[in-house]
């Protein structure tokens, strides 16, 4: 213990990391696969002046170089967390700051954000350490109130965990888990009842859609409720500060202190900007920075819990390494889901995204930041690591606290006296940052819709590191969306967001290669131009099949050896994709729906995601965070079980897949009969096979208009023009051919 802050290396190593076994097959194909692009370039060149073939072959081949860094040296880390209590005690651990963002009562429920915030509550870390901060960009009572019967449940619920050692903090999540056992213990149907009468409670003040008094417990409860006046609405209200639970005042019924709990709404004025997610962030790191200043924070967003109390501590396990602290800002756990179908129809998991390239990334200088279920040191959002030099930060000693000047403040509670609460309204008031470098230099970072990737890369970019931290028991789970225009519109969001880096002067390729790493570089633009992917599908989607039409050849013959360049290329792409899919514990089907989600994507999400993006660049009114709905339907949930595809609305998504699908599904018939009068398939083939593939991936296309009659069929108006904008797209094709 003594010499963790000295110059010597660890007695007891706190995690470890290895090498992906990969790493030279992965380089050899990359070769191949370089030497296999320019070959493209070059048929296409020299035998078939076909420009549109050659954009998207070139454009596949650009997207799968930015890939390459994720396969370059992919590690796997483990953290030995049982050594964490050798070398530091349980009091000098670092007190940490959660924080938990929700920005809409109706599509995110109340009950839902309490159950992420009982599940940081309840962490297996000592309580006193432990400040859980609630972010409403919803400004809602619903909210307020919500957390308001929460901490009086967490009084019962955190000893529960405590004594029985559950697992599952999230009340909804262990109640609904089926953990039978649970039942043995005496008090469980107490702490049952006692949930469901508070959620019962949170649910009817939510379907009321106001805070009534007679809901209310006292005189205390009522004032806190005096900011809501008639003049109070969601976009234009003053700050509000809660404080519903305060360590060293409040303590469950067992006794122990209960940890800090923190409602706040930031001020919002109309014609002030407030930066959706960053801007909340920015808010908690500023009003945390003044109550409780934890030098680790986590941020979690409302729909994401805690489902393995011993996070903190795995966290812990880097942050506290002498060897890596110093630039160190942040661990990131994956993101997972929990009530994914068996077979994830839409490949909501991003398997890929979350956790296949944030390993590639991690080897290479650090996994990026996914939003939620990272735990960052505080410093990393106040400007670039210090510069190494030859005494390492120390890690406490024996009787002194990590961050020893926040401590004598706060233990002894002198941080809710009233001044101090104004002075964290002030903080939280929408004017603040005006004139700081707020966002710029400062906190998270603004100018994306994606803040999570464009702060992670910006802290990169300044030097700081950050490691993936992926257990096998999931340490976060969060909800999907359950119905295909949630999803895409999501996607879409993501994708404007990030072509927003990816065309500004911290575009990846330039700003970021010449900061981070070349390879970093390519990582981060390859999310950047993520939306760029939609140029090659759609070209593949379109051309061929429509060339079959006209038995027009854009393939090389089976029987010519250009042929061998056009099946290795594809084949070992998805030979590659599918055994990482497979590595990950993921099955074959799941691999298959992944792949048709990135077609379905390229045609929409993708597409309209560039066009969005070029509308907002000639100034047309751009695209806003529009939060995913959390609430789900019960027909729809139904159907997203039995794994049949939700298409319901009339949305500009499915009119683009439903014309990509009927003009695959007309030209493979065609393409078929013209195979049988020639008598032969040569050259041919490759068209065909691409559109048989096609036909195939879109089977729930054409049965969603065709077959059937439930609420989540394609919409008879979007079948009506679809259809006939692919029959007047093959007419006039065929009408040129004559
Ligand atoms: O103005 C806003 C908008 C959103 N949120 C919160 O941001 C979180 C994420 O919103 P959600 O609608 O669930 O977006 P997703 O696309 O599902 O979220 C992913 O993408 C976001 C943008 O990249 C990241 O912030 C998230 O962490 C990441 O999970 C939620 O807790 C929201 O309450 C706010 O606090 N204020
Ligand atoms: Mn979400």
């Amino acid at each position: 213990m003594a010499d963790i802050g000295g110059e010597k290396s660890m007695p007891l190593p706190l995690h470890k990391l290895q090498v992906s076994t990969c790493v030279g097959i992965n380089r050899f194909l990359a070769f191949l696969h370089t030497c296999g692009i320019f070959a493209l370039a070059y048929y296409r060149l020299a035998c078939l002046p076909c420009l549109p073939m050659l954009i998207a072959e070139l454009t596949f081949g650009l997207s799968w170089a930015l890939s390459l860094g994720f396969r370059w040296k992919p590690i796997f880390r483990q953290t030995l967390s049982e050594n964490l209590t050798k070398i530091i005690k349980e009091s000098s651990l670092p007190a940490i700051d959660v924080f938990v963002c929700t920005a809409d009562p109706f599509k995110e429920p109340p009950i839902g954000v309490v159950n992420t915030a009982l599940s940081a509550m309840a962490f297996d870390y000592p309580t006193d350490k432990i400040s859980v901060y609630v972010s409403d960009d919803g400004g809602s009572e619903l909210t307020l109130f919500a957390f308001m019967e929460a901490a009086k449940f967490a009084k019962h619920w955190l000893p529960f965990c405590r004594s029985h050692g559950i697992q599952l903090r999230s009340p909804e999540a262990y109640f609904t888990s089926g953990m039978v056992n649970g039942c043995s213990y005496g008090d469980y149907n107490d702490i049952k009842v006692r949930y469901e009468a508070m959620k019962d409670k949170v649910e009817s003040v939510v379907s009321k859609g106001c805070v009534s008094y007679d809901v209310l417990a006292n005189q205390e409860e009522c004032l806190a409720f005096k900011p809501w006046t008639s003049h109070f609405t969601p976009q234009d209200h003053p700050t509000v500060i809660q404080v519903v639970l305060e360590k060293g005042k409040d303590v469950d019924v067992s006794g122990h202190p209960m940890p800090n709990l923190v409602y706040l709404s930031r001020e919002k004025r109309k014609g002030t900007q407030h930066r959706f997610k960053a801007g909340a962030l920015n808010a908690l790191l500023r009003v945390s920075g003044l109550l409780s200043h934890a030098p680790i924070l986590l941020t979690l967003d409302c729909d994401m819990y805690c489902s393995d109390p011993s996070a903190p501590r795995q966290a812990l396990c880097y942050l506290l390494d002498p060897m890596l602290h110093e630039d160190l800002a942040f661990v990131q756990f994956p993101q997972r889901f929990q009530g994914v179908a068996k077979t994830d129809i839409y490949h909501c998991e991003h398997t890929r995204l979350f956790r296949i390239n944030p390993i590639g990334m991690d080897g290479i200088w650090g996994a990026p930041y996914v939003g939620t279920g990272a735990f960052f040191q505080r410093c990393a959002f106040y400007g670039p690591p210090p510069v190494p030099g030859p005494v390492p930060i120390p890690v406490p000693q024996e009787d002194e606290d990590w961050d020893s000047d926040s401590d004598s403040e706060s233990d002894r509670g002198f941080i809710w006296v009233r001044k101090v609460l104004a002075d964290a309204s002030q903080l939280a008031a929408c004017t603040y940052e005006q004139g700081t470098d707020w966002g710029s230099k400062i906190g998270f970072r603004y100018g994306s819709l994606v803040e999570d990737y464009y702060t992670g890369y910006r802290l990169h970019c300044e030097g700081w590191k950050s490691v993936f931290c992926n257990p096998k028991r999931p340490a976060f789970l969060g909800d999907v969306p359950i119905t295909l225009n949630d999803l895409l519109s999501q996607c879409k969001r993501w994708c404007v967001g990030l072509l927003e880096v990816g065309f500004s002067k911290y575009c990846p390729l330039t700003y970021g290669s010449s900061r981070i790493s070349l390879l970093m570089g390519l990582g981060y633009a390859h999310y950047a131009f993520w939306a760029l992917d939609s140029i090659p599908i759609t070209i593949y989607a379109l051309l061929p099949p429509l060339a079959l039409l006209y038995g027009t050849s854009l393939f090389p013959k089976v029987s010519d050896y250009w042929f061998f360049l056009y099946a290795y290329l594809p084949l070992v792409a998805y030979a590659q994709d599918l055994s990482e899919f497979l590595m990950t514990g993921s099955s074959f089907k799941r691999w298959y729906n992944s792949q048709r989600m990135w077609m379905i994507k390229g045609v929409t999400a993708y597409a309209f995601a560039l066009f969005q993006f070029s509308l907002q660049t000639m100034g047309i009114p751009s695209l806003s965070f529009n939060v995913t709905s959390k609430v789900v339907d019960a027909d729809q949930s139904k159907r997203y079980e039995q794994e049949i595809f939700e298409f319901g609305v009339a949305s500009p998504f499915f009119l683009t897949v439903s014309i990509v699908a009927l003009i695959n599904l007309i030209a493979f018939g065609v393409g078929i009969l013209r195979v049988i009068m020639q008598g032969s398939l040569d050259g041919l083939f490759l068209q065909l096979v691409l559109c048989g593939f096609l036909v195939v991936n879109c089977w729930p296309v054409y049965e969603a208009m065709a077959l059937r009659m439930d609420g989540g069929k394609i919409p008879a108006k979007v079948t009506l023009l679809s259809s006939s904008i692919a029959v007047v797209a093959c007419m006039v094709v065929a009408f040129l051919a004559y």
